[in-house]
């Protein structure tokens, strides 16, 4: 899968146009992008990043990492996705960065999304939808989830069994067993409940484009 990611990453770079702020998602398939930008860094004005793991990368590749708050809107966003279907709407939050990305994806005129090729489905919901909860909330969301959708919350945990905690200081739950037959209104039905930070459902924004790393790349 990794040289599927590399190639994917390695396409998306022909859409950053010299003098642009990008904006840079998270993952193991972005980390290839950070790495294939770096090579071109002097050729862009910086990036907007989605999480600490991708700002230590990016600067790490001599690449200026800004605030969203200075930039205003981006003209382009690059992420990867822990599922997409035919409409190029995604799961993310696989890595706990669902929140910054969805910001990201929201100031952002393009979201590129790349992926490889495992993450194709017809239907979303076969990988766990994260949800980045405010800790207080996380049994009553969970409560709630489970009510509203059938779908068995588990609470993210690392090897070492403490709670997985987010940039921004939060707990996530994976939402097991959904068949996500409506996105948008699912994302629609779980934003407002309190203590909800964010929905893993990338339906309301989907992709616009969304690169399949294979040689050669299959842009849809
Ligand atoms: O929180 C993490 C992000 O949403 C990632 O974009 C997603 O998990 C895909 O990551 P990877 O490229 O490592 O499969």
């Amino acid at each position: 899968m990794s040289e599927s990611k590399r190639l994917a990453a390695e396409k998306a770079i022909e859409y950053v146009e010299d003098g642009m702020i990008v904006g840079v998602g998270t993952g193991s398939t972005v980390a290839y992008f950070i790495d294939a930008l770096g090579r071109i860094g002097d050729r862009i004005k910086g990036a907007v990043s989605s999480s600490e793991q991708s700002t230590e990368r990016l600067r790490g590749r001599g690449i200026e990492v800004l605030d969203l708050n200075a930039t205003g809107p981006l003209s382009l966003y690059i992420d990867g996705a822990d599922e997409c279907d035919p409409h190029k709407r995604l799961i993310k939050g696989g890595g706990a960065a669902l929140t910054r990305e969805k910001i990201i994806a929201e100031a952002s005129e393009k979201f590129v999304c790349i992926v490889d090729p495992s993450k194709r489905v017809d239907v979303l919901g076969r990988f766990p939808l994260p949800i980045e909860v405010i800790p207080m909330a996380r049994s009553l969301v969970a409560r709630e989830i489970l009510a509203l959708t059938g779908g068995q919350p588990v609470w993210r945990q690392g090897a070492d069994g403490a709670p997985v905690v987010t940039d921004n200081g939060n707990w996530v739950l994976d939402i097991h067993n959904l068949s996500i037959t409506d996105p948008v209104g699912l994302e629609q039905a779980l934003n407002p409940i309190p203590g909800v930070v964010c929905v893993g459902l990338f339906a309301r924004r989907p992709a616009d484009v969304v690169i399949v790393g294979a040689e050669p790349p299959q842009v849809l």
